[in-house]
């Protein structure tokens, strides 16, 4: 057995060990529940104390050290400079026990991820559509606001009463900003190897859009039932397996840069729109 991995991961467990139930971080937020445990942050649902109100708390993973602390700060710099009801809102950074915290306003629902994955729920490409619309016009805000959210994924979208929330800005950059200095790199035995990290996307809005496009894939494939006679066969691609309109397709290939690119985010909203309104749907 290899004893150096083993023991970093061992202390890296036990650095992230999480708030308890019922614990009040920062003299004030009472925590309910964990809700998420990400690659830099932990998060957990709290109630505010001071104003009775649920909130969200995020702590920067102890573990990751400065570049969590870094990525969290930025965080709450951005939802500072953001004022929308469907994207969570900054209420507080604070330090404890040398623990960085963000207290974010709190969205509930469930992430598009838990709906499709845990849920069973399946989306045909009229919702599809139509959830598709209400996330470009939060990513469209966002946009106008200088920045790009870089991350917009299934688990970062909720979704409550047809009505959708966009979380998890903290990759967010302001747009043509200088992607940061890599995440440090996985250090493996003896740091003769270490593991490099992902390489950052380019802080436009086509990165957005792109991601939008791998977004709406994993709506539509939600609904997708292989034919039997398909199982086993070779792989096809998605345009092969989805039973797409022709129109919806190209969209999508336009979005992943398959074909020519979207000029911006309002033509890609002006072509989603009357896609929507076409009769073909009625
Ligand atoms: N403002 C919020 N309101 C309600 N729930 C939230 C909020 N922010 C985060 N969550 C919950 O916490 C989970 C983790 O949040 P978030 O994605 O911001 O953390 P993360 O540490 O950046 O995770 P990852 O590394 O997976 O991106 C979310 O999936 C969501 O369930």
């Amino acid at each position: 057995m290899r004893w150096f991995p083993f023991l970093s991961s061992f202390v890296a467990e036990w650095r992230d060990y999480p708030a308890e139930v019922n614990r009040v971080l920062g003299q004030r937020y009472l925590v309910q529940a964990m809700v998420g445990a990400g690659s830099y942050g932990l998060t957990y649902k709290c109630m505010d104390q001071f104003t009775g109100k649920p909130v969200a708390v995020k702590q920067a993973r102890p573990s990751k050290e400065l570049y969590a602390r870094q990525l969290l700060a930025r965080e709450a710099t951005i939802l500072k400079s953001l004022n929308h009801p469907r994207i969570p809102a900054c209420i507080d950074l604070f330090t404890e026990h040398r623990n960085e915290y963000l207290v974010m306003s709190f969205l509930s629902g469930d992430t598009l991820e838990d709906l499709i994955f845990e849920k069973g729920k399946k989306y045909g490409e009229q919702d599809c559509l139509r959830i598709t619309i209400q996330l470009l016009e939060l990513v469209v805000y966002v946009h106008s606001q200088g920045y790009v959210h870089l991350d917009v994924r299934i688990p970062n979208v909720l979704f409550k009463d047809e009505q959708i929330y966009l979380i998890d800005l903290g990759l967010a950059r302001a747009i043509g900003e200088t992607p940061p200095p890599q995440a440090p790199a996985q250090r493996c035995l003896f740091q003769k190897h270490t593991v490099p990290s992902r390489p950052f996307k380019e802080s436009e809005e086509a990165s957005d859009l792109l991601d939008i496009g791998h977004f709406m894939l994993f709506m539509l494939y939600s609904a997708y039932e292989p034919d039997r006679d398909e199982e086993g066969n070779e792989k096809r691609s998605w345009q092969e397996e989805l039973q797409l309109s022709p129109r919806l397709k190209f969209m999508i290939e336009r979005l992943l840069q398959l074909s020519e690119p979207y000029s911006s985010s309002a033509e890609f909203m002006h072509d989603l729109k009357s896609l929507l309104t076409n009769n073909d749907y009625e």
